[in-house]
Formats: C-alpha cells, structure tokens, sequence
C-alpha cells in the first residue's frame, strides 16, 4: 500500500481543496494512504500589506514548494491562480481536477449587481484585475484594499460600510458562504484571472509514480483550458500583479478564448476573443495579436 503526503496552506480554503483532492485520489485509489501537511507561507504571514507591494511572487506557492523539495510532501496542492507560470527547477504543474466557476463573485448588501453601483460608491478588493475592469465598466467607482481570507473579507466589509466587495465564486461555494453573493459576475464582461476556480497540485520531477496517481482525478478539459490561459499570463506577464485576464471554455463543440488587458484605472484597455478547435493555439493566437496591439507597453506603464 502507497502513502502520499499533501501539503497545504491553513486557510479554510486551502484545507478545503486539499481535502478535496484527498477525497478524489482516495475514491480513484482505494487503499491509498494520504496525510495532510500544513503550513503557512509568507502571504499567510504577511497580512497587512497589499500583495502587490510585497512584490514577490509565488507568495501562496513557496513554502509547499520547499516542502515538495525537501521531500516532506509528495504534492502541493494550491489555487492554481496563486502558482507562478515559472515554477522552481525540479518541479511541474502535473494536474487539475474539474474547474469550479471561473466566475468573480460581487458581494453587498447595498446593491443587487455590480451594475447598480452608483458613482464614488467603494468596492473592496486587492486585485488589479478586478479594479481595472470594474474602473472600465462603472467610471467613478473607488477602491480600497482588502486582503485576508474570506471570513476576515466579509467583515471589513461590513466594518468600512462598503458598497461591495469581489471574491472568486468558487471559493464562496466550496466555503458554503453563498448566502453572502449579490451576484456572480458575467464572465464575458469580467474576465476572470486565469486558472481562477481551478485547483491544481505540483510534484517534483522525476516520480511516476506519483503522477500515475494524480493521473486518474484530472479533468482533461480543465488541463486545456488552463494551460492555455496560463500561455497568455506567462507570455504577457510585466510585474508581480498584472491586470489581466484570460478564459478558455468548450461549447458547441469549440474552443472560446477571451483575453483581456487593461490600465488598473481603466482608461486604456485590450480585449480580444478568439475561438477555434484547440485551446493552445487559441492562447498562441491571442499572444500574438495581443504583443502587436502594444499589450506589453501597456502593462509596462502599470
Ligand atoms: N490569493 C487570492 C485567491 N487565490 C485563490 C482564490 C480563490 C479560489 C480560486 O480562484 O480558485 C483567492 C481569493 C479570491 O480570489 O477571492
């Protein structure tokens, strides 16, 4: 009988996920033995700080990875949002199960949709993403930083008085906090960052063994779906936190590729769709028309 060891972050999140992986790995497995190991990282221990002020990356990501390379774990499991595109020598991105919605979430008790917020209205959020393109499509909207995890979320937003705050759906359902969503937020105009919704697990290099596990709980979809996106943030990426976004789906049988790029502001943005039957040479596509439309300058101004 096999032992495999899976290394966490604390956050109720994060344990979920984990658990979750554990949950598919043992059903796909059976007999197999799994330990759960958790630790913090700096972005857990750093909490005060906007993230990107602390400028480094990998910030979710690094202490599961020394732990992966000291062989105290077998997988890390993460957001996959939070991996780096670049990942340290020795190690891979070896696999996601099924996505969860892609989708941000608006949270108020104000305001029904993002749609009826009103001008100087404030919105909570950390990301660049999300500031941006809310900035393109409600000017006059302001914004404060929020950090912390979900339940450390919801109440500052209840302390400042905000209009609303923005967190990924699909940590609101794993987290059964739905209760707290005004709205899901329409992809097409939202673009999502990429890989958002998805979890995905990291090994050392060189273990088949172990990949041969991981290999029965992915979703074959996701993995297009995701390394195309990833192509995009790596191909396009300036800084520590972009305001980008990209998001692969299959409907009707095709690829749908949505890729996004904007000043944090939102007075300048690029936006292209792209469809076609595979996800990879969508994103290359996307790369391509998005570099000759001055994507890289832009983001070099943020
Ligand atoms: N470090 C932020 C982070 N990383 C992953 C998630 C949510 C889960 C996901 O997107 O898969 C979040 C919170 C949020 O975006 O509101």
């Amino acid at each position: 009988m096999m032992k495999v060891r899976l290394g966490s972050r604390k956050s109720p999140l994060a344990l979920w996920q984990t658990r979750w992986v554990a949950g598919l790995l043992e059903e796909a497995h059976p007999g197999l033995e799994i330990e759960v190991v958790t630790m913090d990282t700096i972005g857990d221990k750093i909490r005060d700080v906007p993230l990107p002020k602390i400028g480094a990356k990998g910030l979710f990501t690094q202490e599961l990875e020394q732990a992966l390379v000291a062989d105290e774990v077998d997988m890390a499991i993460h957001s996959l949002k939070d991996l780096p595109t670049s990942l340290p020598e020795g190690l891979k991105f070896q696999g996601a199960p099924r996505r969860a919605s892609p989708a941000d979430a608006f949270i108020s008790t104000k305001w029904k949709s993002i749609e009826e917020v009103p001008e100087g209205a404030v919105i909570g959020t950390g990301s660049m993403r999300r500031q941006a393109q809310i900035a393109y499509a409600k000017p006059g909207v302001r914004f404060e930083d929020l950090r912390g995890n979900i339940d450390t979320r919801l109440r500052k937003l209840h302390e400042n008085g905000w209009d609303g705050i923005i967190m990924a759906a699909a940590a609101l359902h794993r987290l059964e906090a739905q209760e707290h969503v005004a709205e899901e937020m329409d992809v097409a105009r939202f673009v999502p960052a990429v890989s958002q919704g998805a979890v995905g697990i990291e090994v050392r290099e060189g273990r088949p063994e172990v990949d041969a596990l991981i290999e029965a709980i992915v979703c074959p979809e996701t993995m297009e779906a995701v390394l195309a996106e990833r192509h995009f943030l790596r191909a396009l990426e300036g800084g520590c936190s972009v305001p980008l976004g990209a998001h692969a789906h299959k409907a009707g049988g095709a690829w749908h590729y949505h890729a996004w790029v904007g000043l944090p502001d939102g007075s300048e943005v690029i936006e292209g769709h792209y469809s076609g039957p595979n996800a990879a040479e969508l994103a290359h596509e996307a790369v391509a028309d998005f570099e000759g439309r001055g994507a890289h300058e832009l983001l070099e101004r943020v």
